[in-house]
Order: structure tokens, then C-alpha cells, then sequence
């Protein structure tokens, strides 16, 4: 768990963070979402003492960041930013494995934890881990920064921006890939993001942040159902808060069980959401989608009507 307690920073004149007021809960992916200068960046590295508050606290599972001397500290959280900064002169596995040999583990057992940590980030450890940082895409090298942040199994994963600088189609690989990572290891993350799709694609919980405060945090649903201030509504809508919601409803959750579907009606899995029942209903124009379970057989029909309760 991170606790922002009344946290304040100025940067001369410039206030950045003004009394931030905060709680992630362990084992959430919680995305700090405001626009340009709402001080994310500032909170996230306040939590690794790249930023020491004028005022105000951090906690990290209840300890203060402060009590600890920030080397030591930083080597329990992973930081992950844009552009990621390899070192362009060490191998991918020695750039992976930086912490590890900070910490004084034995080389075989860095040597496995690369390659571990290749293979869950889908990088074939053999094409890979003698590269250097130059011989890999963009997508590949912000890859091998999830990896270096994971390397010694951090209590917290800190991640600025992190996928700013790709193109669109890498940029959604790699959130696919962030969401899985995250279920798969239970690992409390905080991103930061002023991309709203961003933060849907992602977030368990969402913190919106303006003026150095925080004007609301819930799981997304949440905000989209009751934005607390305007401008959560603002930053939020976009003209697409209903799309958003059909995004986060299961497709399953609306379905009737259909008896006798059909065959013509176009089908998707039972794991689909709301929003791909409407992509392939419109596709397909047709008024209903087949849910199909994992077997391939029929698990009930959504309607076009049956959207407007999602
Ligand atoms: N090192 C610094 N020196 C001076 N001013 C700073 C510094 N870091 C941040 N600021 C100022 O503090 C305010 C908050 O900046 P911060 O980077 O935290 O915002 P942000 O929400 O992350 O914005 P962005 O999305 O543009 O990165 C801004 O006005 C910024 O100019």
C-alpha cells in the first residue's frame, strides 16, 4: 500500500503537489490521470525520494519513504519512464540485471532471473539478452526496462508515461502485456498517464489529479457513474462516456439465454465485453451477438437493447 499524507512541493515559485491526500491499495494497477502540470510526475517521485516533499508524508506499507536511506530504497521499487535510459553500452542481460548485482546475488542466479524475466516479457531469452540497447525497436527496449524494473522483485512498480513515445499498435501491445504482467504477479503498480484510453485499458483504480490535489479516486467505474467534480467529467467524457462503459461490462453479465439463436447472428466469446458485442453487431448489422464459452458452445444471446443496461 502507498499513502500520500498531505504531501506538498514547490518548485520556486511553482506549486507541483498542494496537500496531496492518497491511498493505493496493495495489488492495484492505479493510474494518476490529469492533465499537463496537475503534478503526477511530482507525486510518483516523491514515493522514491527523487522529490523530497516541502510538506507532508509518504508511506510505503505503512513505513514512512523517508525513515530509509533512498539507495536502499530505491532498490525495493521498480521505476520504469519514457525513453526508459538502458545504458547503451551494456548487454540487455546486464542491464536487466543491475539491481541483482547491487544486491551481491550470484551470477547464476541473475543469469536465470534475466532469463526468467525475458520469457514473461515474451522476448526470446536466446535472440535477446546479448544485445545491445540500439539493436532492439522501441517496443522491444521499453520491454527490457519492464524487465530491469522487475529484476529484483521490487514491492512496487513506479511507471511514468512509460509507453508515451510508441506508435499507437506497440503502445496497445504493451498495455495487453502490462495488465497480464500485473494479474500474473499480484505486484502493486502506479502509472502514471494524461491518456484517458490509457488509464481505461488498465487501471483497477484511477486517480484523477489537478492542481497538485486530488480531486477523486475509485475503481473506473466508478468515476464515469458519479465523477465527483466537473472536470473529472470533463477529462473523463471526451464524448465517449458510454462507450467507455460498455468497455468495462461484460458482454456475458447482459446476455439472456437465447434457446433457439439464429445461426446467422455473428459470434464472440462469453469473455467479450459490451463494447465488442457492439462492435460485432454493428459489423455484422445485426440486433444480437452469440456468446460462445470456451468449448465453443452456445452461452446466451445480448441483444442490441440489452446494452443500454450495461
Ligand atoms: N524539477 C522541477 N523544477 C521546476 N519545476 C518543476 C520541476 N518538476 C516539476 N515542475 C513543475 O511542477 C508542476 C507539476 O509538474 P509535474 O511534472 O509533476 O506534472 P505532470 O502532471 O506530471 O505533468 P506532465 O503530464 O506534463 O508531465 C509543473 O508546473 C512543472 O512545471
Amino acid at each position: 500500500m502507498i499513502r500520500f499524507e498531505g504531501v506538498s512541493k514547490a518548485f520556486g515559485a511553482t506549486p507541483a503537489l498542494d496537500g496531496l491526500d492518497l491511498t493505493v491499495p496493495e495489488a492495484a494497477f492505479a493510474v494518476l490521470l490529469g492533465g499537463s502540470g496537475a503534478g503526477k510526475s511530482t507525486a510518483l517521485r516523491t514515493i522514491n525520494r527523487l522529490v523530497e516533499p516541502d510538506a507532508g508524508r509518504v508511506l510505503l506499507r505503512e513505513r514512512d519513504v523517508a525513515s530509509e536511506p533512498a539507495p536502499a530504497l530505491r532498490r525495493r521499487i521498480g521505476y520504469v519512464i519514457q525513453g526508459i535510459g538502458l545504458f547503451p553500452h551494456w548487454t540487455v542481460a546486464r542491464n536487466i540485471g543491475a539491481v541483482p548485482r547491487l544486491l551481491g546475488w550470484p551470477a547464476a542466479r541473475i543469469a536465470a532471473r534475466v532469463d526468467e524475466l525475458l520469457a514473461l516479457l515474451r522476448l526470446d531469452p536466446d535472440a535477446y539478452r546479448d544485445r545491445l540497447p540500439a539493436q532492439l525497436s522501441g517496443g522491444q527496449a521499453q520491454r527490457v526496462g519492464v524487465a530491469r524494473a522487475l529484476a529484483a522483485d521490487p514491492d512496487i512498480l513506479l511507471m511514468d508515461e512509460p509507453f508515451g513515445a510508441l506508435d499507437a499498435v506497440t503502445r496497445q501491445a504493451l498495455q495487453q502485456e502490462m495488465a497480464r504482467l500485473h494479474a500474473a504477479t499480484g505486484k502493486t503498480i502506479l502509472l502514471v498517464t494524461h491518456d484517458v484510453e490509457e488509464a481505461f485499458a488498465l487501471a483497477t483504480r484511477i486517480a484523477v489529479m489537478a492542481d497538485g490535489r486530488l480531486l477523486q479516486e475509485g475503481p473506473p467505474r466508478e468515476l464515469l457513474d458519479a465523477p465527483a467534480d466537473p472536470r473529472v467529467r470533463d477529462l473523463l467524457d471526451g464524448g465517449a462516456i458510454g462507450m467507455r462503459r460498455l468497455a468495462l461490462s461484460q458482454a456475458a453479465t447482459l446476455a439472456s439465454p437465447g434457446g433457439e439463436a439464429p445461426p446467422s447472428l455473428p459470434r464472440i466469446p462469453r469473455t467479450a465485453t459490451a463494447r465488442d458485442a457492439l462492435e460485432a453487431m454493428l459489423a455484422a448489422r445485426a440486433e444480437a451477438v452469440l456468446l460462445l464459452d470456451e468449448s465453443g458452445a452456445p452461452a446466451g444471446v445480448v441483444a442490441l437493447r440489452d446494452l443500454l443496461r450495461a
